[in-house]
């Protein structure tokens, strides 16, 4: 009995203390923004948004509803602003007062570790100098010369479909395995089955655990985000099984990265070739104006390679065959442009991926409906001021040209929000997907916010995603592959559905993750 009492006292004290802490924090600017109601003060909004039957469901009505900018309730009574206005997304990559929200940086910094760029971020010099030093191997020049890779491995899909027995295969595993076979090729010069099983295993078992979503998870995060850093930070250690899921994969990513970086140093130092790949280059490369990049340093981004370059592609190339599959005149086009550029005999390496106007419309088309990572969370640093592109009206009827953001306040750049921005941006139908708005002009030719086609998929400023270039390539390679070869439909009584976990994810309508299609050889 006292036992009871005791924890109901404990829970409600706890309780009370972070309704006190989110109120302390509250900011009327946000708190006069128009919003939905919310149906739950535990959860405010954050289910409807997170755990709908279908990725964007309220999302999307709400921005239609209140705007490009508008206010809503996270956990415990707490109030967050949906951004999807292009002038303040914009200003939200750029400004260097918006950093992560503390649970997402301490989970940042334990699966990456806390020398991999992405964690680098708030050290603005730091950061700036890695990306130096490993953008030109991320550049157009650089990615070019990636090609037979990616058709090599584009082939062993081919192989993988040929083997099946069945006719309805799910693409998602082929492809989560072709672009990590991709990342190992290009970034450590070895195929993967020379990695260590350890840390393959480990990689899909981090892509595995983040793409569960629940309700318990998102408020752990809201009362995470509550916490001081450095207790998020050491919370890693607690003997959990995801932690301990985490805490492996740093480990071998750590190992793994030294036995690769140590073998490229002994070949350089015998005089023998050490390939094009991107660490090679890295660790060769002549930094005589800026000092050199260190061993440490290269090895540092052995996961966040390996994680964040795999599944982000894979996901969005399965969407992509999704969406083929449910267009069968369009993919008929596509595949015809595929074959014309091929050519009689022309082989994968003299395809002129740029000029064919099908394919690029495609991935842009992908990109903007099915962006990885649809929302990207913010924390203010400091009191800060976002400007606005178009004016909003406040519940109290006062106009507001830009909206006053308080120290500790998160605000959410709606990515995919923005990408179906129908009168500024994409077009009346901006909520079907069209590839031809890309060639009849539909699609607006201003001023451009994100490094691709003007889409924020990628993110924008100084922290763009670094190997875009890389995965639009890797897309065009593993595309014209598949769909010169292979004819894509629906299943019968398959309903594809989208949901949210970190990143987007396929699923069927019971929620079962994949995508999966009937694959036909054609050629
Ligand atoms: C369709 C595929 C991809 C998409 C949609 C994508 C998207 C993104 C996004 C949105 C970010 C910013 C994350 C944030 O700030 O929260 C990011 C960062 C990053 N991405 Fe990608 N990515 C893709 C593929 C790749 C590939 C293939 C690589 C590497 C080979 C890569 C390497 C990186 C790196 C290193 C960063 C961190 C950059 C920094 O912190 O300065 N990405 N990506």
């Amino acid at each position: 009995m006292n036992y009871t009492v005791t924890t109901v006292s404990a829970a409600l004290t706890a309780v009370l203390a972070l309704s006190w802490i989110v109120r302390r924090r509250s900011n009327r600017d946000i708190r006069t923004i128009v919003g939905p109601p919310s149906p739950s003060w535990i959860f405010g909004n954050m289910l409807q948004q997170l755990l709908s039957p279908s990725y964007g469901d309220y999302e999307f009505k709400w921005r239609k509803a209140y705007g490009s900018v508008y206010r809503i309730k996270g956990c415990l009574g707490q109030d967050r602003l949906m951004v999807s206005d292009p002038t303040a997304v914009q200003y939200l990559v750029n400004c260097p007062s918006f950093h992560y929200p503390r649970s997402l940086e301490a989970l940042l910094r334990s699966v990456y570790g806390a020398k991999s760029i992405i964690a680098r971020r708030l050290g603005g010099d730091h950061h700036k100098q890695l990306r130096a030093w490993m953008n030109p191997a991320f550049a157009a020049a650089a990615v070019r010369q990636y090609q037979p890779v990616f058709a090599r491995v584009a082939q062993r899909i081919t192989e993988r479909i040929d083997d099946c027995e069945t006719l309805s295969i799910d693409m998602c595993p082929l492809l989560s395995d072709a672009s990590l076979s991709s990342i190992s090729e290009v970034v450590f010069g070895c195929p993967v089955e020379d990695l260590s099983a350890d840390l393959v295993e480990s990689t899909f078992q981090i892509v595995h655990l983040s793409s569960n979503q629940s309700a318990s998870q998102i408020l752990f995060d809201a009362i995470s985000n509550l916490l001081p850093g450095w207790i998020l930070r050491h919370a890693v250690y607690l003997p959990i099984k995801h932690f301990r899921v985490v805490r492996t994969q740093l480990h071998l990513a750590n190992r793994e990265g030294w036995r690769l970086v140590r073998e490229k140093t002994e070949a350089a130092k015998q005089g023998l070739e050490t390939g094009g790949d991107l660490y090679s280059v890295l660790l060769n490369s002549d930094k005589s104006n800026s000092g050199r990049l260190r061993e440490e340093d290269v090895v540092a981004q052995t996961s966040l390679l390996m994680v964040a370059g795999h599944d982000t592609a894979a996901k969005t190339l399965a969407f992509g065959l999704i969406e083929l599959a449910q267009n069968a005149q369009f993919q008929e086009s596509l595949r015809a442009e595929i074959h014309a550029a091929l050519g009689t005999g022309r082989d994968s390496e003299h395809i002129p991926y740029d000029s064919m106007p099908l394919l690029n419309a495609f991935i842009k088309e992908t990109l903007r409906m099915y962006p990885a990572l649809p929302i990207s969370d913010r924390r203010a640093l400091k009191d800060e001021v976002i400007p606005l592109s178009e004016s909003i009206v406040t519940t109290a009827g006062k106009q507001l040209d830009r909206v006053h953001i308080r120290k500790g306040e998160v605000v959410s750049i709606a990515i995919a929000s923005y990408q179906r921005l129908m009168e500024s941006r994409w077009g009346d139908d901006a909520d079907k997907f069209r590839p031809a708005r890309w060639l009849d002009g539909t699609v607006y030719q201003g001023e451009a916010i994100g490094p691709y086609a003007n889409l924020f998929s990628f993110l924008g400023g100084p922290r763009t995603c670094l190997g875009w270039r890389f995965a639009i390539f890797e897309m065009q390679v593993f595309l014209c592959e598949l769909v010169g070869k292979f004819s894509f439909s629906l299943p019968k009584d398959y309903y594809p559905r989208v949901k949210i976990a970190n990143l987007l994810l396929p699923t069927d309508s019971h929620g079962n993750k994949g995508a999966l299609l009937e694959v036909k050889r054609v050629l």
